[in-house]
């Protein structure tokens, strides 16, 4: 696939240009402080995120007055610090561009109304496929199978690599993703310009707005031609020559635009164009959007309602696989509860991240967990997700504590007999069996960021800003 193509040349060469291709990027994942840690260690509703630069995170150390070998050594340790750090940024800024060229030559995704049969695309098989970043791998041999009409819930730490996948996706860049599948990934906001919010989400529409465009060419040829013909055969008539001639030729243009006319008619009647404008309406009246919002241009907006806008575009084109994320980040709750109901009924596959529990409890149908580089799908909702995982953990902790403990047996009496002749066949076997043993993973937890801040003072601090009002004859000066 060209796209890809162009995608792993552009990684290789920016892994090719990167001092070191396995080293950490400029910030770690970010620290999360959150009101309701679950046991899985996930941000949920009502969280708050703290994305803090690694370098904010260390103490500033003071200016040694005379430099010792040590102070002189930490001075070039830090300075390494900072050099690496402002390398990984550039890194993962090349890798941003790279990823904006590599999107600006695709083809915009657009209303898809197919031929008569609807959507080719039905399940999607993604085999053995590693997500990179900046040379720094996020996902490594992984697979997942999407299956038609099933509604993902992506959810993973914070800086683990869920927007990057929606990225790699959206751009075709994983193997096993179908040419001809519509992946829209709602990332930005649209471009603020004249067109209003209406006319923006029904733009999405080329087929429509380009047969309308050619109806209205058409139709005015027809009326020019008419009144054309009309007085040509005037003038013919007057000087009584080439009458049959130009007839002929008029009456063949009328009849060309006749029949593309009614091809025109027919197409526009089984895209069932009549409806999009109350259909797109109806989108962005869900999104909060007034009647009189809905005909402002884009550019009077603020950028998280023109993320709306983008937001009402990806779901009027509807494609085969609609990638979200954090949709809820920019709405109301009027806004979020209509979101919920329109992604209930959303007939074909999404992919949603998500902090929002009782969102993704409500619109998936299955939950895809991005950690230890891997995905792991779990079907059911995020509560059933959070019980099934936490009693997996659970398991694979006493499967481990149990495996330790024979293990430790074993290795006891081994050491015990190792020099007995007597048991120096039991301890062969004992040896052998050990070796047998086969491994179970440690339970590697996601880690837990703790926030804390001193209690304040009992005393309010002094006012920032104090105001003083006088009241003069009944009214507040
Ligand atoms: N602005 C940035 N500068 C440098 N590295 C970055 C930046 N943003 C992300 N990264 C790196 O890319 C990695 C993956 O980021 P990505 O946004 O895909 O993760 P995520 O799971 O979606 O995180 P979040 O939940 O915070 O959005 C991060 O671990 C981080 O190291």
């Amino acid at each position: 696939m060209a796209s890809r193509r162009v995608l792993s040349s552009l990684l290789r060469s920016s892994a090719r240009h990167s001092p070191s291709t396995r080293a950490p990027l400029a910030f770690p994942p970010p620290p999360i402080s959150s009101p309701r840690p679950s046991p899985t260690g996930f941000l949920l509703s009502g969280a708050v995120e703290y994305a803090v630069p690694a370098a904010s995170l260390v103490p500033p150390s003071p200016p040694p007055t005379s430099p010792t070998a040590g102070a002189i050594g930490k001075i070039i340790d830090s300075g390494c610090v900072r050099d690496d750090a402002e390398g990984h940024l550039a890194q993962y800024q090349m890798h941003l561009a790279e990823m904006e060229a590599v999107r600006a030559g695709m083809p915009v995704v657009c209303v898809n109304h197919g031929g008569n049969e609807g959507s080719a695309v039905r399940d999607i098989h993604m085999e053995n496929f590693t997500v990179s970043v900046g040379g720094r791998d996020l996902i490594t041999d992984a697979s997942v199978t999407l299956s038609f009409g099933r509604h993902y819930g992506l959810v993973g730490r914070n800086g683990t690599g869920k927007t990057s996948f929606l990225r790699h996706m959206a751009m075709h860049a994983i193997d096993g993703i179908p040419k001809n599948c519509q992946i829209l990934h709602v990332e930005q906001e649209v471009e603020g310009d004249d067109t209003t919010a209406l006319q923006c989400v029904l733009n999405s529409d080329i087929e429509r707005i380009q047969l309308l465009e050619e109806e209205a060419r058409l139709l005015s040829q027809q009326c020019t031609d008419t009144y054309a013909v009309v007085r040509k055969r005037d003038l013919e008539d007057d000087e009584e020559t080439g009458k049959s001639n130009s007839k002929a030729n008029g009456s063949m243009d009328k009849n060309a635009i006749s029949k593309r006319l009614e091809e025109i008619y027919k197409r526009l009647e089984f895209i069932d164009a009549d409806s999009a404008e109350s259909r797109a309406a109806s989108i962005l009246a869900g999104l909060s959007f007034t009647p009189e919002m809905q005909r402002k241009p884009t550019k009077t907006f603020s950028g998280g309602w023109r993320m709306r806008i983008a937001l009402a575009r990806a779901l009027f084109i509807e494609p085969d696989l609609l990638l979200l994320d954090e949709p809820t980040n920019h709405l109301d709750l009027h806004a979020v509860l209509w979101l919920e109901s329109y992604l209930v009924r959303w007939p074909k596959t999404f992919i949603v991240v998500s902090h929002a529990r009782e969102f993704l409890n409500t619109v998936v149908t299955d939950i895809i967990h991005l950690h230890g580089q891997k995905l792991t799908t779990y079907k059911g909702d995020y509560d059933t997700f959070e019980k099934t995982r936490e009693e997996q953990l659970k398991n694979q902790k006493k499967a481990f504590e149990s495996k330790e403990k024979a293990r430790a047996h074993m290795q006891a009496f081994i050491d015990k007999f190792r020099y007995n002749a007597k048991r120096a066949s039991l301890v062969q076997s004992r040896i052998k069996a050990l070796d047998r043993m086969g491994h179970v993973d440690a339970v590697v937890n996601d880690p837990d960021y703790k926030f804390e801040f001193p209690n304040p003072d009992d005393r309010p601090g002094p006012p920032i800003i104090s105001f003083r009002f006088h009241f003069v004859c009944g009214e507040f000066f």
